[in-house]
């Protein structure tokens, strides 16, 4: 459940949806991406939003061009506030392809990053080598974030691979299943080259997933998170969040923007509407 942000506020006001403050609701899972952020406005991040921040994704490979101390007091700062903090997963795609697998892993928990992400975006991964990490993963320490979808050459999704592929990520102890849309949210995973929603794919997601609620769908874009809080509702796992936008999130979440304020009086109005 999320933190109430000050009892000045009446608890209707700070969610007048009832869906994220309620002891329903609250489980939807928000993962910002920092790309470079400075210290200070890595500071002024969490001190403003930690609230509304499940995980921290330190993008690609900006970790390791930042300098050390900040990268050591953002890796604590996070864990700090609970958050969980990992590195792109086009980092580890790259150590795997320089053959630095273990020496990156080995340095990762060093560093003391609490998140993994393992993807297959930009280099192909067979399904053992896949399984392997997940494994390993666990073995070390990390909670384990694996990612579905290629980057570059617009690849058609196949449901079935996807449904294939996380259902046994998770089996083996993947927390969720990341849904690629790219730190653009355009011509990746379910999103068509203008950013708009592949509505048919999305839908057959849907229906094929046996665990729907261990997606998390990146979604830079408002009109994304708008049409995903609209059809999934208020706790669906949202990525790709920029890190200005990570309070407004959280504030569609809750009805408290027009997108989203028709909840108030009626939370499953346009859920329905988009699905039928
Ligand atoms: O951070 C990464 O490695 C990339 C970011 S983007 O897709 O290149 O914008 O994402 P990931 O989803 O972690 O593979």
């Amino acid at each position: 459940m999320r933190e109430a942000q000050s009892d000045r506020w009446h608890p209707a006001l700070q969610d007048p949806a009832g869906g994220r403050t309620g002891t329903a609701g609250g489980t939807g899972k928000t993962m910002v991406m920092d790309k470079g952020l400075g210290p200070s406005a890595f500071s002024d991040l969490l001190h403003m939003s930690a609230p509304y921040i499940d995980m921290i994704k330190l993008g690609f490979g900006t970790a390791v061009l930042t300098p050390d101390d900040i990268l050591l007091s953002k890796i604590d700062h996070a864990k700090s506030r609970g958050i969980l903090i990992m590195t792109g997963g086009t980092f580890l795609e790259t150590a795997l392809a320089l053959g630095l697998q273990n020496e990156f892993l080995a340095q990762l928990r060093q560093l003391g990053f609490n998140g993994l992400e393992i993807s297959d975006g930009s280099f192909p991964m067979t399904r053992k080598k896949r399984s392997e990490l997940i494994l390993r993963g666990q073995d070390m320490g990390f909670t384990v974030i694996t990612e579905y979808g290629k980057k570059l050459g617009g690849q058609p999704l196949t449901i079935g691979h996807f449904v294939e592929t996380a259902t046994i990520d998770l089996e083996l102890g993947a927390e969720l299943v990341i849904m690629e849309g790219r730190e653009s949210g355009s011509g990746a995973g379910v999103y068509n080259e203008d950013g708009s929603l592949k509505e048919q794919d999305f839908r057959s997601i849907l229906q094929s997933m046996p665990l729907p609620d261990k997606v998390m769908w990146e979604a830079p874009r408002k009109e994304q998170q708008v049409f995903l809080l609209q059809t999934l509702g208020p706790n669906v796992h949202l990525g790709n969040i920029s890190f200005q936008d990570a309070t407004a999130l959280e504030a569609l979440r809750r009805g408290l923007r027009g997108d989203t304020a028709c909840w108030v009086e009626n939370p499953t109005a346009d859920m329905e509407g988009k699905l039928n």
